[in-house]
């Protein structure tokens, strides 16, 4: 294709920063990483500011969580391994430019030769990088024989039990590949996740996607904490950027845990949970509460006053029984009760229209990164499936483990280079 017409253009560049009069996000520390930094995220300045791309873990997991998801599997359909790692390299250098706000191609929306397709889709123009952050995991279904990779799938990988009351839907669920592409503009993050797609035509195939809105995670202690659906403050007790030794330890594998090309990377489960909304809506305040073990206005532990107010499981009110509930949700899950597991949650409420029965059909697309599902995710969300208190009001219909590779170092480095190497 001719370079005549197609000098370099950013959607910054040809129509401006669009970025006047944005609000202000965070405690107004703005980001200052640099390539490899150990803390590689800090506080854009600006709600339509860029967060970096490159960087020793990925982007959009300690990332102080934007207002958007949206997220999609997909199935490679090319047996060709070579081919496989050209749509990695393809999709990173589109992943770096879409995150700072440019086009997808060098060429962009109309900047090419007229008899071609251009090499980005245009619904993005004239809006800024919104914070957007693009954040690659590989399927256990990705380490089979077609590519030579079933020796290097790691120990960590292993498929999810069957847990208890789930109702898992096979067409939502699992997928070679995935991409959680998180924005404050859902127009920002809708526009990644499609380009990205039309990149990948004939090698990779959409299985399934989720559109969320909403945070329902706060990853930094500089955020408000966000509600879910149901109402309640969701993520006061998560693990947060700031939590440097947690995370080393909870969050980021290393190569001493048995796969080294996962050095700097982590582990995500994807959980989409059906709420019974119009049920739930018919509670009362009080059982609402029991379920959680936190009031709903504050946020705080039953018997506490404060959100951020240690939870006491010990403590009993007047009638001699404890505050919070043997089967309240904050009990079965805190780190004090699962062996000190802690995750990190960054999950989305989504609503998918009704079900033409008169109810919503929303819920939570439950998103945690961790270090090990197995010492994590799995022993806590057993002990929930079998004993919460909100199960009553909840199920699970989608289910994903993924596999998040260390961030891209640089121009030079791609998405699953350590992998495939
Ligand atoms: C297996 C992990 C978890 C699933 C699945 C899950 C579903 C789920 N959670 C809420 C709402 C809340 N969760 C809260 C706390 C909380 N939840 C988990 C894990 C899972 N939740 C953990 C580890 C924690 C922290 C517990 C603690 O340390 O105290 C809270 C309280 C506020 C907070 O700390 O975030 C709410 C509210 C819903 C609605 C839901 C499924 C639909
Ligand atoms: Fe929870």
């Amino acid at each position: 294709m001719s370079d005549s017409r197609g000098a370099r253009m950013s959607r910054r560049g040809l129509f401006g920063l669009g970025a006047a009069g944005a609000a202000v996000v965070g405690a107004g520390v703005v980001a200052s990483n640099t390539l490899l930094d150990e803390a590689p995220v800090a506080h854009a300045a600006s709600i339509s500011d860029p967060f970096p791309f490159y960087g020793e873990h990925q982007a959009g997991v300690v990332t102080p969580a934007q207002d958007r998801l949206h997220f999609v599997a997909f199935d490679v359909i090319t047996k060709n391994r070579a081919e496989l790692v050209e749509l990695l390299q393809e999709w990173t250098a589109a992943a770096a430019r879409l995150t700072q706000g440019k086009e997808a191609g060098s060429f962009g929306a109309v900047g090419g030769a007229p008899e071609a397709a251009p090499d980005d889709t245009g619904e993005a123009l004239g809006l800024p990088a919104s914070g957007l952050t693009l954040t690659i995991g590989f399927g256990a279904s990705l380490f089979d024989e077609r590519f030579g990779l079933a020796g290097k799938r790691p120990a960590a990988l292993a498929d999810l039990p069957k847990f208890p009351g789930e109702q898992l839907i096979p067409e939502i669920s699992g997928g070679d590949i995935c991409v959680q592409a998180c924005a404050h503009d859902p127009q920002v993050a809708v526009h990644a996740i499609r380009n990205l797609a039309r990149i990948g035509f004939g090698k990779v195939s959409v299985r399934w996607s989720q559109l969320g809105f909403g945070c329902t995670s706060s990853t930094s202690r500089a955020q408000a904490t966000p509600r879910n659906l149901m109402g309640f403050k969701d993520g006061t007790n998560n693990l947060k950027l700031e939590d440097a030794e947690l995370l080393r330890d909870q969050l980021w594998a290393s190569a001493q845990d048995g796969s080294a090309w996962m050095a700097g990377g982590t582990y995500m489960v994807t959980r989409k949970i059906r709420m019974a909304i119009e049920t739930w809506d018919r509670t009362s305040l009080a059982e609402q509460e029991q379920i959680f073990g936190r009031n709903k206005g504050e946020g705080a532990p039953l018997g506490k006053q404060a959100e951020f107010d240690a939870v006491d499981f010990a403590a009993k009110g007047a009638d001699g029984q404890p505050h919070i509930k043997a089967d309240a949700h904050v009990r079965l899950a805190h780190p004090s009760n699962n062996s000190n597991a802690h995750l990190l949650r960054r999950g989305y409420n989504f609503v998918d229209g009704s079900d033409g029965l008169g109810r919503l059909d929303a819920g939570l697309f439950f998103i945690a990164y961790q270090r090990d599902p197995r010492k994590q995710f799995v022993p806590v969300q057993m002990k929930l499936a079998k004993n919460d208190a909100l199960n009553e009001y909840i199920k699970h219909v989608s289910s994903g483990l993924f596999a998040c590779p260390p961030g891209v170092r640089d121009a030079g480095d791609y998405w699953g280079r350590t992998l495939f190497e």
